[in-house]
């Protein structure tokens, strides 16, 4: 396995992050245990901060649907990135851990009426409006507030990324955004100049997650550009800020190539640049909202590995203690992961075998033919880049309590989320009168 971040192998020859030996995090903690590297995310934004705002003046907005808790969000103002929220959940969080509202960026493709409320009061900094229905229930919101929206709209540019087809989003037949092409977006461009509690700022365009071509992000700015110019020429308004999405992949196993992010930023503002030379427009304000790239490397997940399974000249199926519950990608996207066995780190590979979660789905597979050391029952399995949407995406199928995490730094682990109990998963449960257990010896009495 890769090692990232702060990643080593100790003198035990165990895995260890932030300087824990991940074993005594497995013993102290419990399995599954979702385990931050706090200085690989921290250096992980400053990577962004300095690529794009230290040397172009261009806003970081952190998606925070990869990861996001209350500690979370500290670290996040602290290293100066703005967010980005896409429900009243997550503004919710941000909101709790006082990260500033200025620097709040609200999406969504069905914000509701109470989320645009509550982001109105918090006065977060922009709401990305995604479609024409939002823009009017928005405005509508805002004069009965006797305020304004500042608005930046969702716009479909009909780009296609080369990422797997449940993470693409710029291709005209997508549930987001206004399309650029059939003058959707230009329809609403003029009634945003229209309406009277609504403050245009400019536009936003995202091609997709876990992409390695940088040349779509310059196509994609290019026609976003082509679309600033064809406003100013039949408006005569001009665009200031220009979001261009997230989206930068990073390596999970052999073969995903990442690109750095100062070659990121590179190619992304130098097509704004030069688009706007060519139209003699003014550069607009870059955004970015790179999610993945920030907290996936940075995240990993322990395991302790119970019933091993040998079908003769078949497989080999570990099965671990978690799964789909708190690392759905790879039944849902067939994501791939690498993962070495933490307390046997330092052990040359001896096997072949398949990872299985613990659900009742034979889909639930965390990753097919891996080369691992001779895997026994009570070794710890270390998943690694498991920090973006894996946490944000758990459940609780078959009444799985969801893991803790904790932050792990400088030989020092806290807890940022505690782990689930049996108590919890019954904390919104209600049985009704008439079922209650009295009741229903009753019934059972009376046939
Ligand atoms: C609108 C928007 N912004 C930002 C992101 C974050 O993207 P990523 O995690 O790929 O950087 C996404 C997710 O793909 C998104 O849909
Ligand atoms: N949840 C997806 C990414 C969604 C991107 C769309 N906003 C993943 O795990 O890869």
């Amino acid at each position: 396995m890769k090692l990232h971040g702060t990643m080593g192998i100790n003198s035990r020859g165990h895995l260890e992050i932030g300087g824990c030996d991940t074993v005594d995090l497995a013993r102290e903690f419990g399995t599954p245990l979702y385990v931050v590297d706090e200085e690989h995310f921290r250096a992980n934004c400053r990577s962004y901060y300095r690529a794009f705002t230290e040397k172009y003046g261009a806003e970081v907005l952190y998606a925070a649907k990869t990861l996001l808790t209350l500690a979370i969000c500290r670290m996040v103002e602290e290293e100066g990135l703005a967010m980005d929220v896409v429900s009243g959940g997550e503004l919710y969080t941000a909101i709790k851990a006082r990260f500033p509202m200025s620097r709040v960026y609200f999406h969504g493709n069905n914000k509701s009426r109470e989320e645009l409320h509550l982001a109105l009061e918090a006065r977060v900094s922009r709401f990305m409006v995604d479609n024409l229905y939002e823009l009017e229930l928005l405005n509508q919101l805002a004069r009965e507030m006797r305020t304004r929206a500042g608005v930046i709209l969702r716009l479909t540019p009909g780009v296609e990324a080369h990422t797997h087809e449940y993470i693409k989003t710029g291709q005209i037949d997508s549930k987001f955004g206004l399309v650029i092409e059939n003058g959707q977006a230009m329809a609403a461009v003029k009634e945003a100049l229209a309406l009277d509690h609504i403050n245009l700022h400019g536009f936003h365009c995202h091609i997709g997650s876990q992409i390695f071509e940088l040349d779509s992000y310059a196509h994609a700015a290019r026609v976003m550009m082509d679309f600033v110019s064809r406003v100013y020429r039949e408006t005569g308004w001009i665009c200031s800020e220009l979001n261009l999405g997230g989206g930068l992949g990073i390596y999970y196993a052999p073969g995903d190539q990442p690109r750095p992010v100062e070659d990121y930023a590179a190619v992304i503002m130098g097509a704004v640049r030069e688009s706007a030379l060519e139209r003699g427009l003014p550069v607009p304000r870059v955004m970015v909202e790179p999610g993945r790239s920030i907290s996936g490397p940075a995240g990993t997940t322990l395991y302790t590995v119970g019933a091993v399974k040998e079908i003769p000249g078949v497989r080999k199926y570990v099965a671990v203690d978690g799964g789909m519950g708190d690392n759905p990608r790879p039944a849902l996207y067939q994501s791939r992961y690498e993962a070495c066995v933490a307390n046997k780190a330092a052990m040359e590979p001896a096997e072949v075998v398949s990872i299985a979660g613990k659900c009742c789905e034979s889909g639930d597979m965390l990753i097919w033919d891996i080369a691992l050391p001779r895997v026994e029952p009570g070794d710890v399995l270390a998943v690694s880049c498991t920090g973006a949407y894996n946490y944000t995406m758990s459940m609780n199928y078959n009444r799985l309590p969801r893991p803790a995490m904790v932050l792990v730094r400088d030989g020092r682990a806290d807890v940022i989320v505690q782990r689930e109990t049996y108590a919890d998963l019954l904390r919104n449960d209600v049985i009704p009168e008439r079922l209650r257990p009295g009741r229903l010896l009753n019934v059972a009495a009376s046939r």
